[in-house]
């Protein structure tokens, strides 16, 4: 029988998460923590194979692993999780890690969960709050879900690695934080007006992560090691705002909803937290908020505050705006039944995200 964790009672965590330069190679040491033994399946993609899915692979064999097989990810979909899991059950997995991206992680979160595998994160890059958490944002049929899942048994973040990648991540990771303070909004507002579970404690607490990230703005440099391990603890603690809530709520509301409408619309879509920091700036002026202030932040810190610098034509922007109140239309959000045509270009130009 599956046990439902599906709510604000179960709140799972991870057990060991390490923050630190050069903590890749205590991922032996780890395993021997959790007492995972056996087949290893590391889930990565086609570049972070290369970054750090190998060197796991090797340094599992010499801790002791039986055998550490390898499988590439290219898309965040329910055939792909479908993919995972076959040949996990192939290679008889004892247990997963997700290295790589959000997606790599995400996979290897959901196809673990199924299989009632431990599975262990190991993120490259500091792009996205999914690093920690017990959620994960899969296409189903075209559709975006978030997806109740485990939550990893250990995050290796190591800062070494992350501070390397291109600095677009670490921007991206900011704009996913600073998003949690539209999202909170909306949480308050679905609260008061379709009387939906509010939780303070989580939203207190993504809020504080959010406000973080926007007073240190001056100090997110490119190749500080640092910035890196700022923006990891500010992304793992939204993991665990998002399993004390027991949704995705304290992180993700309509600017998320905005960015999701855009991986559906645009031909080339931008970085997840790149689409959401620029959707919290329209969404915080649709909330009668400071967005001017989120905006600034963004900036500071080298994230697009643009459709030009997010790469995406101006009509798709428009086009997002309008069909972002679908993407997921149990969840209720500011943008309500949906913005008419002349209210999405009026907040588009209005906040300068086109001109
Ligand atoms: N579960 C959750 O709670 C959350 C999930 N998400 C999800 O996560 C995804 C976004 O994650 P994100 O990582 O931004 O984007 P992607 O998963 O789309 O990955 C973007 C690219 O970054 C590459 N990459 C990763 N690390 C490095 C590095 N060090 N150097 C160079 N390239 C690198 C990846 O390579 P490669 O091809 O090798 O993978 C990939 O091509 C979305 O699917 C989003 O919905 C986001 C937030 C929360
Ligand atoms: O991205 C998230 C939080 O940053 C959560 O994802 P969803 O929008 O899929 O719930
Ligand atoms: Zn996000």
């Amino acid at each position: 029988m599956t046990i439902n964790k599906n709510s604000a009672k179960w709140m799972q965590l991870p057990r060991d998460v390490l923050v630190g330069h050069g903590v890749l190679e205590e991922i032996g040491d780890v395993c021997r923590d959790l007492k995972l033994k056996g087949n290893a399946l590391i889930v990565t993609g086609s570049t972070t194979k290369n970054i750090a899915g190998k060197r796991v692979g090797n340094l599992l064999e010499s801790a002791g692993c039986c055998s550490a097989e390898t499988v590439l990810t290219c898309k965040a979909t329910k055939e792909e999780v479908e993919k995972v899991m076959e040949k996990a059950l192939e290679v008889e997995a004892t247990f997963l890690l997700g290295v790589g991206s959000g997606r790599s992680i995400d996979l290897a979160k959901l196809a673990s969960t199924r299989l009632e595998l431990p599975f262990i994160s190991v993120p490259t890059a500091a792009s996205h709050d999914g690093i920690a958490s017990s959620r994960a944002s899969i296409v189903d049929n075209g559709i975006s879900t978030s997806a109740q899942a485990q939550a990893p048994i250990a995050v290796i973040a190591d800062t070494e690695i992350i501070s390397a990648a291109p600095f677009r991540f670490l921007a991206a990771g900011c704009g996913d934080i600073i998003s949690n303070y539209t999202a909170v909004l909306d949480w308050e507002f679905a609260s008061r007006l379709r009387n939906e579970y509010f939780g303070a404690y989580a939203a207190a607490l993504s809020r504080m992560a959010a406000r973080v990230i926007i007073d240190c703005a001056d100090s997110i440099k490119p190749e500080h090691e640092t910035s890196a391990r700022l923006v990891v603890k500010a992304l793992v603690s939204n993991g665990v705002a998002m399993s004390i809530a027991g949704s995705s709520r304290p992180a993700s509301g309509s600017e998320h909803m905005f960015s999701h409408a855009l991986d559906k619309i645009a031909p080339k879509p931008a970085l997840h937290g790149e689409q959401c920091g620029v959707g919290t700036i329209m969404m915080m002026y649709l909330h009668g908020g400071n967005w001017q202030e989120i905006r600034e932040a963004l900036k500071k810190i080298g994230a697009p505050v643009t459709a030009e610098e997010l790469g995406i034509e101006d009509k798709y922007i428009i086009e997002a705006l309008l069909h972002a109140h679908s993407i997921r239309p149990e969840r209720y959000t500011i943008l309500g039944s949906g913005l008419n045509p002349s209210a999405a270009e009026k907040v588009a130009r209005i906040t300068k995200v086109i001109n």
